[in-house]
């Protein structure tokens, strides 16, 4: 884990004329480098400071070669994190469905049929009181396997409080996304959460994304659907929620409110 945080920090300390080639705008291209700072992108009054490489990395086979050849070790330590975190994910998948009295398979099919992840790196920032890293969302996924640095900046919104989540050494932070709030047709909740900037330290996270494959239809259980108990969020495809989401630039009252029943 220790080489695959090095490799994630050294992609970003590769020269610009490397990175550029990475870069791009466009939020579906599948391998991208994408940068919240120079531009001084704004939510709300509020400047953000993220730098980003976003790719797909399951199934393996089908995007390591897509994935940046510089830093050298970057697909092998990556590929190899990516399947680690991929099974974490399968038995964490396995442990809610029997909490939520569901057959222990049932999200190992299309609906955990992708993983995304997102190297974010945050330099140290001049100004931290004027600027968020990540601002307030909720994970548009099924469930999210974040490696955190020892840098601590992630925040989750718990009673209307912004609360600290201090990184634990070679510890996960693991997220419920909004379908698995849908799926469970309520019963689990996904969270907000943030992540602010500070002055002395650059902080860099990988979120892996557990996530649908983009034609799956996604509907709440019918395990938890009876006549006292309604579906309280409709029936759609994941890629109309994740071309909705990306519209909405992750709104979590508007995406909740458009995909209830
Ligand atoms: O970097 C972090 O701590 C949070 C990142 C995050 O929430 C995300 O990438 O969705
Ligand atoms: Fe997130």
């Amino acid at each position: 884990m220790k080489e695959t945080r090095n490799v994630m920090k050294e992609l970003f300390e590769m020269d610009d004329e490397y990175k550029q080639k990475l870069y791009s705008e466009d939020p579906l291209k599948p391998c991208r480098l994408h940068t919240s700072r120079p531009t001084h992108a704004t939510d709300g009054n509020q400047h953000l400071w993220r730098d980003y490489f976003y790719h797909p990395c399951h199934p393996l086979e089908e995007w390591q070669h897509l994935w940046p050849q510089n830093p050298t070790k970057y697909r092998e330590y990556v590929g190899a994190c990516s399947v680690e975190v991929k099974n974490l994910a399968s038995r964490i998948l396995r442990l809610i469905s029997e909490g939520l009295g569901l057959k222990c398979e049932y999200f190992e099919n299309e609906l955990s049929g992708s993983m995304l992840v997102s190297v974010n790196h945050y330099p140290a920032c001049p100004e931290p009181s004027l600027t968020l890293g990540v601002s307030k969302h909720s994970d548009p996924n099924l469930i999210t396997i974040l490696l955190q640095d020892y840098v601590s900046g992630l925040q989750v919104l718990h009673n209307g409080q912004w609360i600290a989540v201090e990184p634990l050494p070679d510890a996960f932070v693991v997220n419920v996304g909004f379908q698995l709030q849908i799926i469970s047709n309520g019963r689990l909740k996904c969270c907000d959460h943030r992540a602010v900037t500070n002055s002395s330290d650059a902080r860099t996270t990988a979120a892996f994304f557990v996530a649908p494959l983009l034609d799956c239809v996604i509907e709440p259980a019918q395990a938890f659907i009876d006549e006292h108990h309604p579906p309280v969020f409709k029936s759609f495809k994941y890629k109309d929620f994740r071309s909705f989401y990306i519209a909405e630039k992750g709104d979590t009252e508007v995406v909740m409110k458009s995909f209830l029943a």
